[in-house]
C-alpha cells in the first residue's frame, strides 16, 4: 500500500494488454511495477519506447516514467514484494495443431509469482482463458504460495481494442469482477478508484461468469460481422449489395450499424482464437452442441480470404500467375500494427503462392509484416506497391488508402483495376474515373 493508502500494482506480462494497462493506471495515479520474461520489451518500456504501435500510449508511457509512479522489472521476487494487486496480463494464445487456448503462459506466471507471496494480496486475471482456468489457478496459488489461502484470486476480463486501448481502459464501457469474497471486491475497486469515479457500470460476479462474459463478448461481434459476411455471398450469387443491406440493417436500433461492415473479415489476435478456444472448452465440458454455430462463424470468416483471391483471380482474366499486385495494408485493421492472424497477410501469401508478384504496403505494420514474412515484397508506399500494377488489392482499410485520388494511382499502375477487400472507397467515383472496382458482395 502507498502512503495515500491505494493498493500498489504490479502488470504481469506487458504487451498490448498489460503495457496499456500498467501506463494507464500510472497516469490515473497508481504505483506500478511491470513485469515480463522478455528482457528487451522490458528495456525498451524503461526507456520510454512503447513497443508496438498504440496511438497516445508512448506520451502516457513518458508521463508515467516522469512521475516516478511507473516502474519495469523481469524480477518476480520484486514483483512479490512490491504489489498489493496483482493483475496477469500474460497472453493465451491458441495452441499450434489445435483449437484449445495454451494456458502455459499463464500457468508460467502463476507458478513464478507465487512463491513470492507472503502476505494477503489479491491476484487478479484479465487475460481471455477458457471457463474454468480461474478455478484451477487458484487452487495453484494457495498450493504454492507462503500466505497459502490468504491469497485470493479474482477475475477482471479485458475489453480493450487496439487502436482505442487508452481510451478503453480510461474509459471503459464496464468493468466485470469476478470474486470469490466481499474483500476480493473491495481491493478491485481500490483498484480502479478513478474509473469508477466516471460512474462507470460495475458487474460482480463469480470466476466462472467473469470468465465467460468475455468470451461471450468475442464470440458475439464475431458472429455480427460473419452474419453480414454471410450476406454478402447471398447477394453475390443474386446480383445484389451487400453495402446497401448493411446500411439498411444498421438503421434498425435493434441491430445497430457496428461490427457490421462486410468484406475481408475479422483477423488479429482475440477474435479468431477466441472462438476457437471456446467451441473447443464448451465441447470439453459437454455442452459444444450450444456453440458449435461458432464453427460457421469460423468458417465463413475463413472463406472471405479465399473469395477475396478468387476476386482477384476474376479480374484479372482468371490467371494471378505472373501478375504484378499492390497489396495495400497489413495489419489486421487500421491504426494498429499487429499482424496475428491478419487477413491481408493470408491474402497476400495466397496470391504469392499462386505465382503473383505482390508488393505489401501498409503506413505501421510493415516491419512485423516484413520480419514475419520476409519472401513478400514491400513498397516504401502505397504509390511505390501500386507501380506498373495489374490490379491493387486494398486489404486493410487506413484512411491513408482512402485519401489516395484516383487520378493519382492511375498515373502508376499498368491498369486501372482494384478491388476493395473493406469497402472503404467511394464506388462510384473510382468508376467514374474509368475504373474497373469489385468488392466482395457488390455487384
Ligand atoms: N491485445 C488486445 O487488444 C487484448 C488482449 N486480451 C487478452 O490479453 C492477453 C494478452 O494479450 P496481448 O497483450 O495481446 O498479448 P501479447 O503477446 O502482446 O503480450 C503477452 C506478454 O506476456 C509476456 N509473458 C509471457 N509469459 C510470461 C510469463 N510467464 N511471465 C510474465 N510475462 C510473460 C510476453 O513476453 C508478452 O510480452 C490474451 O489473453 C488476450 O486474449 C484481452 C483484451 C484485449
Ligand atoms: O479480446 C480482444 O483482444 C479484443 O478483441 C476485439 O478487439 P480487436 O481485436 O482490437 O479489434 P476489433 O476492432 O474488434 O476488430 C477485429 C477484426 O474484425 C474486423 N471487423 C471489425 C468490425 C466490422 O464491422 N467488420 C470487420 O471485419 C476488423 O477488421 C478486425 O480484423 C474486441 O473488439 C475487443 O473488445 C476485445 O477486447
Amino acid at each position: 500500500m502507498n502512503p495515500t493508502g491505494s493498493p500498489r500494482l504490479t502488470v504481469i506480462g506487458t504487451g498490448y494488454l498489460g503495457a496499456t494497462h500498467a501506463i494507464c493506471m500510472a497516469v490515473l495515479g497508481y504505483d506500478v511495477l511491470g513485469v515480463d520474461v522478455d528482457r528487451g520489451k522490458i528495456d525498451k518500456l524503461a526507456s520510454g519506447e512503447v513497443p508496438f504501435f498504440e496511438p497516445g500510449l508512448p506520451e502516457l508511457l513518458a508521463k508515467a516514467l516522469e512521475s516516478g509512479r511507473l516502474r519495469f522489472t523481469t524480477s518476480f521476487e520484486d514483483a512479490g514484494a512490491f504489489g498489493d494487486v496483482h493483475f496477469l496480463c500474460v497472453g493465451t494464445p491458441q495452441q499450434p495443431g489445435s483449437d484449445a487456448a495454451d494456458l502455459s503462459y499463464i500457468d508460467a506466471a502463476v507458478r513464478s509469482l507465487a512463491p513470492h507471496l507472503d502476505r494477503r494480496v489479491l491476484v487478479v486475471g484479465k487475460s481471455t482463458v477458457p471457463v474454468g482456468t480461474a478455478k484451477q489457478l487458484t487452487g495453484l496459488l494457495h498450493e504454492l504460495a507462503p500466505a497459502g489461502t490468504d491469497v485470493e484470486l479474482a477475475w477482471n476480463p479485458e475489453f480493450l481494442r487496439e487502436g482505442f486501448a487508452v481510451d478503453d481502459t480510461m474509459r471503459p464501457d464496464r468493468l466485470v469482477f469476478g470474486v470469490a469474497s466481499d474483500w476480493a471486491e473491495e481491493r478491485l475497486r481500490a483498484a480502479f478508484k478513478p474509473v469508477l469515479d466516471l460512474g462507470t457500470p460495475v458487474v460482480r460476479t463469480d470466476l466462472a461468469t467473469a470468465e465467460l462474459v468475455k468470451v461471450a463478448a468475442n464470440s458475439f461481434l464475431a458472429t455480427k460481422i460473419s452474419y453480414i459476411n454471410a450476406m454478402a455471398e447471398v447477394c453475390e450469387a443474386v446480383g445484389a449489395d451487400v453495402k446497401d443491406l448493411a446500411d439498411s440493417l444498421a438503421l434498425d436500433d435493434r441491430i445497430g450499424g457496428k461490427f457490421l461492415k462486410p468484406g475481408l473479415g475479422f483477423g488479429g489476435g482475440c477474435l479468431p482464437k477466441d472462438i476457437r478456444a471456446f467451441a473447443h472448452r464448451a465441447e470439453e465440458i459437454g455442452v459444444g452442441q450450444a456453440v458449435s454455430f461458432l464453427r460457421q462463424v469460423d468458417d465463413i470468416n475463413r472463406r472471405r480470404r479465399a473469395r477475396t483471391v478468387d476476386l482477384v483471380r476474376e479480374l484479372l482474366g482468371g490467371e494471378l500467375s505472373g501478375k504484378r499486385i499492390a497489396a495495400w495494408g497489413a495489419a489486421f485493421k487500421p491504426n494498429s500494427d499487429d499482424i496475428r492472424d491478419a487477413p491481408a497477410l493470408d491474402v497476400a501469401r495466397t496470391m504469392h503462392g499462386l505465382g503473383a508478384h505482390v508488393r505489401v504496403y501498409d503506413p505501421v505494420a510493415l516491419d512485423n509484416a516484413r520480419q514475419a514474412y520476409p519472401e513478400l515484397r514491400y513498397g516504401d508506399s502505397a504509390l511505390d506497391a501500386a507501380e506498373d500494377a495489374d490490379v491493387v488489392v486494398l486489404l486493410t482499410e487506413w484512411s491513408d488508402f482512402r485519401r489516395i485520388e484516383p487520378d493519382a494511382l492511375a498515373r502508376v499502375v499498368r491498369h486501372k483495376r482494384i478491388v476493395d477487400g473493406r469497402h472503404a472507397l467511394d464506388a462510384a467515383q473510382w468508376r467514374a474515373a474509368g475504373w474497373e472496382y469489385r468488392a466482395l458482395g457488390r455487384s
